[in-house]
């Protein structure tokens, strides 16, 4: 299993590269349990998804804690068939998960964002989840988008994608929820995400 993310922040300000550099100093704690390089474009992040959400939620909320608008993509993926197997992306939830029905699996993710920590930091997310390579990969999204709808965090359905609204500890949870306990533990599924922090429209 290959699991990771490569992550982009766009602050709307003249000093954008000291928000970028806060937001990459956030991820000290986590350079020892993932792979991470950052080039002009984006940072790469390899590894297990605790510590992946963990450090992709504390780089937004930190550049989040100044005062400019910022923004955030994000590309995950989990199980990649052209990527090369990674010991280090083992996850135990995944592992759980595989033979679970999809009630099972939407109240554990429920929980999960029940517990989550939170970070004084209001953010504002859209994402989408693709099941990629599976026939039946509707009754996975629907499944999902009934969790969402349950999770404290769900603020809108859109085209195409799902709006989210909360703490960021909240928020991120939800995610992660959503990238490991819908579409199945072995496939590949990724999320296409944009999150938001600071927007004056929301002034
Ligand atoms: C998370 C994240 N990583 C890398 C970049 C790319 N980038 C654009 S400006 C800049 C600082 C000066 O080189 C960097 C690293 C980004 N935007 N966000």
């Amino acid at each position: 299993m290959f699991i990771g993310a490569q992550v982009s922040l766009y602050p709307m300000t003249s000093d954008f590269v000291e928000v970028i550099e806060t937001g990459l100093e956030a991820l000290s704690p986590y350079r020892e349990h993932l792979r991470i390089e950052t080039d002009d474009m984006s940072t790469l992040m390899v590894g297990a998804p605790e510590a992946l959400i963990d450090a992709i939620r504390d780089l937004f909320a930190a550049s989040a804690r100044r005062p400019a608008h910022v923004t955030m993509h994000v590309t995950l993926s989990r199980g990649c068939p052209g990527e090369p197997d990674d010991p280090t992306c083992r996850c135990d939830t995944l592992i759980r998960s595989q033979d679970q029905p999809l009630d099972a699996r939407k109240a554990a993710a429920r929980d999960a964002v029940e517990a989550a920590s939170v970070l004084g930091v209001g953010i504002d997310v859209q994402f989408s989840l693709y099941v990629l390579g599976q026939s039946h990969h509707m009754d996975e999204i629907y499944g999902c988008i009934d969790f969402l709808k349950s999770s404290g965090t769900f603020l809108r359905s859109k085209n195409f994608c799902t709006r989210l609204r909360g703490d960021a500890g909240a928020v991120f949870e939800t995610i992660r929820q959503a990238f490991l306990r819908f579409g199945p533990a072995e496939g590949h599924v990724t999320i296409d995400l944009t999150a938001s922090a600071n927007s004056p429209s929301l002034r």
